[in-house]
């Protein structure tokens, strides 16, 4: 029997957005139904659920001011009870990622990671920022662009992706406390975004914004290092236009990688081979609509929904588990402004 699916999308609100939006997966009827505005706050473009699914952490801004802000969540309803905000002077960050007490988030504006830590009321203030410097040959590596903050799979480490500097970075907390222990430049100009761990924890997948190509990673989860070992493309050849890669993930059994492209407004496919890790192309699939920031896989892995946020749609598409292949089917919703995609776990 098909089961329902909670999950929550989170905005821009520049235009008509109103905050955190809450839908469900249906997958018996195969289709997205129920969007509705969960939680009203400023612009919680990404989101992170805490592991029990207590807690719901999202990007905010409030006029001047960015950080983070906090909701106690019912996992039957997916009913959202706002907890508390902690914003600072400047601009939001744009990624976050939370473990226990512990949660990072990047700031691309500021060049900036920061860790808070939080408690069962919501967040305490911010109690460690660590600002990146460096520059890059790309016209939008002025300065660092921090993009990406997780924590590694054994949770001792924290790995972020500075798009302005080219460089991986590891980090670890220390109580209160970030220290910086390695750091990976990989090649010039190629702006890495967002990471994504293979489940064996020994290789790390890199997608770079500014050449659309995704970098595999061998880590070393000893020393919380990194070293390359394949760039492969994650766009055609052939495609001249402006790309701007967006999001990676990984299937749950370590088999398919996934990367969005903002521009070519594909996903594109990729197999893992067993020993190596290394990846081979299947496939691109239109994403159903215009920038595709972020996708996510649903808790059955049967499906993926793309979040388009020049179009405003979430689309669902049938995966493939044997292929890794994307068949889109019939069944969208609109979401204005729409940035990232969570399920509860
Ligand atoms: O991928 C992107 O991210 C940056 C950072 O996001 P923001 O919400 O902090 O502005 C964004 O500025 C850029 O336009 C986009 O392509």
């Amino acid at each position: 029997m098909g089961k329902k699916y909670i999950g929550f999308a989170g905005t821009y609100t520049r235009q008509t957005s109103k905050g955190i939006y809450r839908f469900v997966l249906d997958t018996e009827k195969a289709e997205l139904t129920n969007v509705e505005v969960a939680a009203k706050v400023g612009s919680p473009t990404y989101l992170a659920i805490s592991e029990e699914n207590r807690y719901l952490y999202s990007v905010a801004q409030q006029e001047k001011s960015g950080g983070v802000a906090t909701f106690s969540v019912d996992s039957e309803t997916g009913e959202l009870n706002f907890l508390n905000a902690e914003v600072q002077e400047g601009a939001p960050p744009c990624h976050l990622d939370v473990f226990q007490n512990d949660l990072v988030t990047g700031n691309y504006h500021e060049g900036t990671v920061e860790l808070y830590k939080t408690n069962n009321d919501g967040i305490n203030p911010v109690s460690f920022v660590y600002k990146h410097e460096g520059t890059g040959p790309h016209v939008r590596q002025e300065k660092s662009h921090v993009h990406y903050t997780g924590f590694t799979p054994d949770k001792k480490f924290v790995v972020v992706a500075d798009l302005g500097t080219d460089e991986v970075v590891t980090y670890k907390v220390d109580l209160a406390a970030l220290e910086r222990v390695n750091t990976l430049k990989v090649r010039a100009g190629s702006g890495p975004r967002h990471l994504s761990f293979h489940p064996n924890g020994k290789v790390a997948y890199l997608l770079t914004e500014l050449s659309s190509e995704v970098v595999v990673l061998d880590y070393n989860a000893e020393e919380g290092s990194f070293t390359e070992k394949q760039y492969i493309r994650a766009i055609p050849e052939d495609f001249t236009e402006t790309n701007d890669a967006s999001a990676i993930h990984i299937s749950s059994d370590g088999r398919f990688v996934y990367t969005g492209n903002r521009g070519h407004n594909s996903i594109a496919v990729f197999s893992v081979d067993t020993n190596s890790g290394e990846l081979t192309f299947v496939e691109h699939t239109p994403s159903g609509g215009e920038w595709p920031r972020d996708f996510v896989l649903d808790p059955s892995e049967s499906f993926l929904i793309a979040s388009n946020q020049n179009t405003g749609n979430l689309v669902l598409f049938a995966r493939d588990q044997q292929t890794g292949k994307l068949t889109k089917l019939n069944s969208e919703v609109s979401v204005p402004e729409v940035v990232c995609v969570k399920f509860l776990k």
